[in-house]
């Protein structure tokens, strides 16, 4: 059995199509062009690379983007008040503080500081609180990516068994409460869990995101379970090139699932288009508009 392989590059392509048009839509009719503030501190390659990307796909759009880049040697205290001014400043309408920060800012504070109604990565406290009790707010990106990943195999999650394997805020958590909202079992298993193979075989739906490349191995999946594969592990070959791997064993592991994610061309695109399309959400919210519609147009 091979199983199907989840396209996230072309299903992000879908939702970053229609996110160009509803953003159209609202330049026409509401002269309102949605704006996201990108924030870096410090040089981190690949860090630098990310941040590129979402620039380049927010302008791809139709938003507007703002670049701060800020030196390494950046004091919370500077950060807070670049914070604070872009919280207040209408043009913008999603904040995003590309983490990890360097070591001597508190991320927390950081988020902390970020209005809720611009936290486009959904990571503020009053944004978790809202989604852990069911209330609308802003919803992490790859979490939310992995959810419309999800609906490309099942129309219902309704009591299946899903596991998530991690236990992060960013990844691990948040996709615990949507699968719980989606009205499944959810187990999350972690480092220190006993026998993580026997959880993981128990799984229908098996989301990895612990940042172990290929950790999880074929024999850890159940039988045409589908398995959403988060990680993104930069290995160096023999040779010196890198490649990206994930936390699954892919060829293993499609020999036994039903259907599986792929890296890169998974997750990771989602991510950064469910970042336009929060950016689009918040923007509406904010001119006191209803929600954008984001299924596909007909035909797209
Ligand atoms: N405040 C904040 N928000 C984030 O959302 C955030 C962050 N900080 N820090 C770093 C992580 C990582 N992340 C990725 C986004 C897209 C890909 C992506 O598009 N990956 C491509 C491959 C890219 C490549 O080739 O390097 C893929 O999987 O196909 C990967 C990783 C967002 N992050
Ligand atoms: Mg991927």
């Amino acid at each position: 059995m091979t199983a199907q392989r989840i396209d996230g590059k072309a299903l992000a392509a879908r939702l970053q199509e229609t996110v160009a048009a509803r953003t159209a839509g609202l330049g026409a009719t509401q002269g309102l062009r949605p704006g996201l503030a990108v924030v870096l501190v410090g040089s981190d390659p690949a860090s630098q690379v990310y941040v590129r990307s979402k620039r380049r796909r927010t302008a791809e759009a139709g938003m507007q983007s703002f670049a701060h880049e800020l030196p390494e040697d950046t004091g919370e205290a500077a950060l807070l008040e670049l914070i604070a001014r872009l919280n207040t400043d209408p043009a913008v309408h999603g904040v995003l503080v590309q983490l990890p920060l360097p070591a001597h800012i508190d991320p927390m504070r950081v988020l902390a500081a970020i209005d809720p109604a611009k936290d486009v990565d959904g990571f503020h406290v009053v944004n978790a609180g809202r989604l852990a009790t069911g209330q609308p707010g802003l919803v992490p990106c790859t979490p939310l990516g992995c959810m419309m990943l999800l609906r490309e195999r099942h129309a219902d999650l309704s009591g299946l068994h899903a596991v998530v394997l991690g236990r992060s805020n960013i990844v691990g958590k948040p996709m615990a409460q949507l699968l719980l909202a989606e009205n499944c079992t959810v187990t999350v298993v972690h480092s220190r869990s006993r026998d993580l193979p026997m959880l993981c075989r128990q799984a229908d739906i098996l989301v990895a995101a612990v940042g172990r490349p290929e950790l999880v191995r074929g024999d850890w999946i159940r039988p045409g379970a589908t398995v959403i594969d988060v990680g993104i592990n930069r290995v160096v070959r023999p040779d010196g090139t890198a490649r990206l791997i994930g936390d699954v064993a892919f060829d293993e592991a499609a020999a036994v699932a039903g259907a599986i994610t792929p890296v890169p061309g998974g997750v990771g695109p989602m991510t950064i288009a469910c970042l336009l399309a929060n950016t689009l959400i918040a923007s509406c919210r904010q001119a006191g508009l209803p929600d954008p519609d984001l299924t596909p147009a007909p035909g797209a």
